[in-house]
């Protein structure tokens, strides 16, 4: 054989198409997770965008991730529509969204039980603050609920961790009732300080009590924003143009953000400490939970007034009751519970120091109809496989992004899959390492996605995970397989985001002993050309074919007559060849030959091919 290291560029045996690397652009997509459905997609301003739902696809014939991968074969009868539960009220230009893209079904005040029951038929559901997304929900739903849309901010009603653990993405709403949690956090303020709520109910049961109901008032006052994000800062803005002091705690938030608005940014205690009127504004997390106790109301200022329109769990219920009766605090207006409802004779609710509502702070219409239109999109572009900007458990990439490293991320798949079965016993794997070849700056390449479908290609032909972007990193993890990244700046286009990328396996016997490199690992190496992804290196062999199809990998003696020979063979068996490269060390001496093959060979033709004199060793893999 005298091929030096490189490519053929018409197919040598009976292929069907006359060039080999068609610079095309995918034109389908499988929607993420189980139950893939083929989508019509092109492109348009820089990002692909999904015209139609085609058809079905067997699971196995796929390569489905959330966000994007290729298929082409044609199979499967027209897809039905992915069915959306929708279990609490949701405001009906999101409900139009939905029903313009699924069957959509709204059950509310659903038992555990039912919903559990419920959600084994359906691919996406969308909820509010009153519906507890348990892990029983989520083991439930395995195999077919691929999305969560939460119509609102707080997501502490959703098991995150389960929720990634099965592989099911988790969006929310949230920008769209900032304003509404804002306005009624003031509303509450103002109504606490001039008792318009028991001034209110005593006009109405026949007395007129003026010298009873005193208020304090705001102006010259100082208010602690506990949680100066999107709500927090938006009612410390109104509470400046009532005149207020306004200081902040928020241990994330950034101090020049806060001096925009003339708010200073404080430890907490020193916001407890001084402050007249306490607004909460912190998400409830394991460091929040009753982060008001009676340790710190004992700090606070007697007869500081507390307003809480965040969540219930921020503050001990039992303590406020305790701290209201000592006088520590003089008043509290309560929109969020521990439990909701709370209980009908809770001694905090019936509190005459008290002011509460049902958890109405994103209750405006123009909140409703925001926050179902930003749910349904997000819950729409999860099921078509679009990478959300409201992800909560998966890596954000936006759509440009996303367009750029369609191919890659093709490549990146194909090569975890390609590496797995190079080793002997695939399920041995602990170290992996993908080295990314790249002109431009590390901090202006983000591989999370990558690394997910190099996550995907390894583990999925191993074992019955369905792997995409939200669980990729916690798989991994749980099967005991470390996966590192190293980048490599080279002096290539910037213009491409990656120039190539390599996966290493350590510590593996290999059954294709050239494929393990001069550092003991198995090592292949890919690139994309003109839009396909081509495997570049096996071992210490070049080569270039591109990852379409199946693959053959002989090594062999470099001699005259190799090529003719193995495609003979395969000729015989109506096996099409695609692509074919060789790659060798020196003249005459070891040589690596990359068939590309359109179908599987029988048995029969890979004996045939085992038994050529000067064919050392070869593998059959599945792309
Ligand atoms: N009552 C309602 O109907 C209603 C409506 C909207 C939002 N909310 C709730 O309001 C809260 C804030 O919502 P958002 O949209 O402003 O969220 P956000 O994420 O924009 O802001 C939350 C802020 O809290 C800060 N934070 C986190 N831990 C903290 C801690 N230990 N101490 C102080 N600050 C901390 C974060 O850094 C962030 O800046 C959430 O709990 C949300 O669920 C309630
Ligand atoms: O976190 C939120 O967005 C608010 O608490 C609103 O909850 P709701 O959707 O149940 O009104």
């Amino acid at each position: 054989m005298s091929m030096a290291t490189s490519t053929l560029t018409k197919p040598l045996f009976s292929s069907s198409s006359s060039s080999i690397s068609k610079p095309t652009i995918k034109t389908s997509l499988v929607s993420f997770n189980t139950n893939p459905i083929i989508l019509s997609l092109s492109k348009k301003k820089g990002s692909f965008v999904v015209n139609n739902v085609l058809k079905t696809v067997n699971p196995t014939q796929t390569n489905d991730v959330l966000g994007g991968s290729s298929i082409s074969k044609d199979v499967g009868t027209l897809v039905s529509k992915p069915t959306i539960l929708v279990s609490e009220k949701l405001g009906e230009a999101g409900l139009q969204v939905l029903r313009s893209y699924g069957n959509v079904e709204c059950v509310y005040d659903l038992s555990q039980q039912d919903l559990c029951t419920k959600i084994s038929t359906c691919d996406a559901l969308i909820v509010r603050s009153g519906t507890k997304v348990t892990r029983e929900v989520f083991e439930a739903g395995k195999g077919r609920l691929k999305v969560v849309g939460r119509a609102g901010v707080g997501i502490d009603n959703v098991d995150l961790q389960a929720a990634t653990e099965f592989g099911c993405l988790v969006v929310n709403a949230p920008t769209a009732n900032t304003i509404a949690a804002a306005e009624h956090g003031i509303a509450l303020l103002a109504a606490m300080a001039r008792n318009i709520s028991q001034a209110d109910a005593s006009i109405k049961s026949g007395k007129w009590q003026r010298s009873k109901y005193v208020g304090v008032s705001m102006v010259g006052k100082t208010l602690a924003v506990m949680g100066f994000g999107k709500v927090g800062s938006e009612v410390a803005r109104r509470a400046k143009g009532l005149g207020m002091n306004v200081i902040a705690h928020d241990p994330y938030a950034a101090a020049d953000r806060a001096r925009a608005i003339g708010v200073e940014l404080v430890s907490f205690d020193q916001a407890i400490t001084t402050a007249d009127f306490i607004s909460l504004h912190m998400p409830l997390t394991p460091t929040t939970n009753k982060i008001l106790n009676d340790d710190t109301f004992a700090k606070m200022k007697k007869g500081v007034r507390i307003v809480n329109v965040a969540r219930g769990g921020v503050i001990d219920e039992d303590a406020l009751v305790r701290a209201l009766d000592s006088g520590i605090v003089a008043q509290a207006a309560l929109d969020v519970f521990t439990e909701e409802p709370p209980s009908k004779d809770s001694k905090l609710v019936q509190h005459e120091n008290v002011t509460v509502t049902p958890h109405l702070g994103a209750s405006t219409k123009e909140a409703q109809e925001g926050v179902a239109i930003e749910i349904a999109e997000a819950v729409v572009g999860a099921l078509n496989g679009e990478l959300s900007a409201t992800a909560v458990n998966a890596p954000m990439v936006s759509p440009e992004v996303l367009s750029e490293l369609a191919p890659y991320v093709l490549l990146a798949e194909k090569l975890g899959r390609l590496a797995v079965q190079l080793v002997s016993g695939g399920s041995g794997i602990k170290s992996v390492k993908v080295v990314y070849r790249s002109a431009r700056d590390p901090d202006d390449l983000d591989t999370r996605f990558l690394r997910a479908m190099i996550t995907k290609g390894i583990i999925e032909p191993i074992s019955n995970s369905i792997i995409n972007l939200v669980n990729a990193d916690f798989t991994a993890k749980q099967k005991g397989i470390r996966i590192s990244e190293e980048r490599v700046v080279v002096d290539s286009s910037p213009e491409q985001p990656v120039d190539s990328i390599q996966v290493q396996i350590s510590n593996v016997e290999s059954k294709f002993a050239s494929a393990v490199s001069e550092g003991g690992q198995i090592s292949i190496e890919g690139k994309v050309k003109y839009g396909v992804p081509h495997l570049t290196c096996v071992g210490s062999f070049g080569v270039d074919v591109s990852l379409e199809g199946n693959l053959i990998l002989c090594r062999q003696l470099d001699q005259p007559g190799m090529i003719g020979h193995v495609g003979n063979i395969l000729g015989d068996q109506n096996v099409n060849v695609s692509f074919m490269s060789v790659g060798r060390t020196s003249l005459r001496k070891k040589a690596i030959m990359a068939i590309g093959v359109d179908e599987e060979p029988n048995k029969e033709a890979l004996d045939k091919i085992g038994a050529v004199p000067a064919i050392e060793e070869f593998v059959f893999l599945k792309l």
